[in-house]
């Protein structure tokens, strides 16, 4: 029996749409991210476990973690059917990598029980294919850094699918989940098909100014081009209050406050402690719609997937 837990993630960072992710835990050290266990058995099955597991697709084909079987029986060139648990800790379609956290645990999972011992940029690619199966294009923001923690940008030159960077040690990440639900799907399908020459430019000065404030240790400058053009604009309208949240974070003190991945999630970056606890408790009476929004302080997790049992 083998058992996988794989972290929550922020796709884009606000400045680096598809190019920029993180994998993040919460500072209460509480789970937040999928599990998968594997075990032998005669017939496959999957059984789901966890709070959010009563969002997952009735039918089990539909489950993600089916396809991740199917890909590796190819790969085996074997039907072998398997026992598995999945413990559904993250809310489906909340910008949090829900999908790239159950993709995570059962890829690498399986390749542990079936001892494929693919190589960790074999794996991803694997990672990024089922992404794409749900979430209309591929995207390594919310795999990647899942998978292989920290701060990862996404290279997708020849063998190259990501490479892990340094982030800001002192950053709180205060993430807000308000309890409902918006598609990747469609929150992709909204965007443009083309962008402005002057868009394109101030996007590239963004995301290259923040790479080198990161790699220069210039706070500061990051914090002042953590700013997306191509997606943010146009997935603001698909959230409640975004702006007004955002004014109140920054009067509490927060340094800056975007979308998590394609929503409905926010996170804002505290640089101080007693700021993300306010900032927490303010979200929780403001920003939260119903009981099952959540809001956890983080921190950047830097180990990514790992066995538990
Ligand atoms: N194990 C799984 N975890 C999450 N989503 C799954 C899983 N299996 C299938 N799905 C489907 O994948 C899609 C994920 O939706 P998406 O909006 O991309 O969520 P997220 O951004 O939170 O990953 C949904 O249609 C969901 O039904
Ligand atoms: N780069 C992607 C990230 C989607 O993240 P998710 O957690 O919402 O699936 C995008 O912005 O579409």
């Amino acid at each position: 029996m083998i058992k996988i837990y794989a972290p929550a993630s922020i796709g884009n960072l606000g400045v680096g749409f598809d190019l920029l992710g993180a994998a993040i835990s919460p500072i209460d050290h509480n789970f937040l991210g999928d599990c998968i266990t594997v075990c032998s058995s005669k017939i496959f099955n999957i059984i789901n476990t966890g709070e959010f597991s009563t969002q997952l697709p009735n039918n089990m084909h539909k489950n993600i973690v089916y396809q991740t079987w199917k890909i590796f029986c190819k790969i085996i060139q074997k039907k072998i059917p398997v026992k598995i648990i999945l413990e559904k800790n993250m809310p489906i379609g909340s910008g949090l990598g829900s999908s790239a956290s159950s993709i995570v645990a059962s890829t690498v999972a399986l390749n542990i029980f079936f001892k494929t011992n693919l190589k960790k940029q074999k794996l991803l690619k694997i990672m990024g294919k089922l992404e794409g199966l749900v979430s209309g294009s591929i995207h390594y923001d919310n795999v990647a850094p899942s998978f292989l923690g920290g701060t990862q940008l996404i290279i997708q030159e020849k063998n190259i699918i990501s490479q892990k960077i340094p982030m800001f040690e002192n950053w709180f990440w205060v993430i807000a989940w308000p309890g409902s639900q918006l598609s990747t799907v469609i929150s992709r399908d909204i965007l443009p098909k083309k962008y402005t020459r002057k868009t394109c430019v101030q996007q590239n000065k963004n995301i290259a100014t923040f790479m080198h404030a990161i790699y220069t240790n210039q706070k500061e400058l990051a914090l002042q081009v953590m700013n997306d053009l191509i997606a943010e604009p146009y997935r603001i309208p698909l959230l409640k209050n975004f702006d007004v949240t955002k004014k109140n974070l920054l009067k509490l003190g927060a340094r800056t406050c975007h979308i998590s991945g394609s929503g409905p999630t926010i996170f804002s970056i505290c640089d101080d402690y007693e700021v993300a606890k306010t900032s927490e408790t303010w979200l929780k009476k403001n920003f939260l719609q119903n009981k099952k929004g959540f809001v956890h302080i983080c921190k950047i997790d830097n180990y990514g997937s790992k066995q538990v049992r």
